[in-house]
């Protein structure tokens, strides 16, 4: 999907709400346990439930890997049946050598060996150029960098000093050495929003990738404040707060309610930016 391509589904839905499929067994209502795959039954009500309100959604791999054969079945299923003209992005975080990354990409980027097609692809920065330069020989695909993440534990090194500014910082240079804002975007934590202003310094045009409002209790208010562009530069996640919005029959409309309350909110902060 094209930079412009995204834009105009922000637009047009008047949102950036990413909805987070990080479909757990353990956590979907008991009924679906008699459909031959569940998490993909799951995601299929939540996607047919959501898809007006969200212009991106984001399975993270590690819910599905996690049941070996089956999960990865229904990742296929889910990435097969996410709508086309919607932003698909896989949270893998991946990042490693040259050639294992030629197969990473592989894995999530091309259908014909693996079944999937992602349009972008979570990677961690720390090895460097040609660790991310695999993923950015697919045309039209994107890769979302973690700089500045929504944990505790960004502490330990993001925020070290490099003598010129925080390492978050300098991945966020010298990555968007690597490609334009029309193939590489950033993670930034929800949790993190004063930080967005510095981060604007060095990303003015990359949309950024925000988890970490509700469960973790970020702002979007304070997120669209320091963060937003002309062109919005947002798009941001909810997982748990939208697919476990209820637990029972009826629990993809509770999902759409939740998805509702925060499109509603997304509209107000775009219209108050005039980006709508
Ligand atoms: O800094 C980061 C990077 C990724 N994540 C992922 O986003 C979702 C957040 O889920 P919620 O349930 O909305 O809290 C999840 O997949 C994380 O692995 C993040 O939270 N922070």
């Amino acid at each position: 999907m094209s930079r412009a391509q995204l834009i105009e589904q922000i637009k047009q839905k008047k949102s950036f709400l990413c909805a987070g499929l990080d479909t757990d067994i353990d956590k979907i209502p008991e009924f679906l346990l008699e459909y031959p795959d569940p998490v993909f039954e799951f995601n299929k009500r939540i996607i047919d439930a959501t898809k007006d309100l969200c212009i991106a959604y984001k399975p993270n791999a590690a819910f599905y890997e996690s049941r070996g054969l089956k999960g990865l079945q229904s990742l296929i299923s889910t990435a097969q049946y996410l709508p086309k003209d919607i932003l698909s992005i896989i949270d893998a975080k991946r990042g490693d050598i040259g050639n294992t990354s030629d197969n990473y990409a592989k894995a999530f980027f091309n259908e014909e060996t693996s079944g999937m097609s992602f349009d972008a692809i979570t990677v961690t920065p720390y090895m460097g150029n040609d660790s991310v330069t695999p993923y950015l020989k697919y045309e039209g695909k994107w890769v979302i960098i973690l700089a500045l993440t929504s944990s505790v534990g960004s502490q330990d090194f993001q925020y070290l000093n490099t003598g010129d500014g925080y390492l978050y910082e300098t991945v966020i240079q010298k990555a968007n050495t690597w490609a334009g804002a029309d193939r590489l975007m950033f993670v930034v934590g929800a949790t993190k929003s004063t930080e967005f202003t510095d981060i604007r310094k060095h990303a003015p045009d990359n949309f950024l990738l925000v988890p970490g409002i509700g469960a973790q209790g970020g702002s979007l208010e304070d997120v669209c404040k320091y963060g937003m562009t002309k062109d919005c530069g947002l798009i941001v996640n909810s997982s748990r707060g939208i697919i476990y919005a209820g637990n029972g029959e009826d629990f993809a409309d509770a999902a759409r309610a939740e998805a509702l309350k925060l499109q509603q909110q997304m509209q107000a902060e775009l219209e108050r930016a005039g980006v709508i």
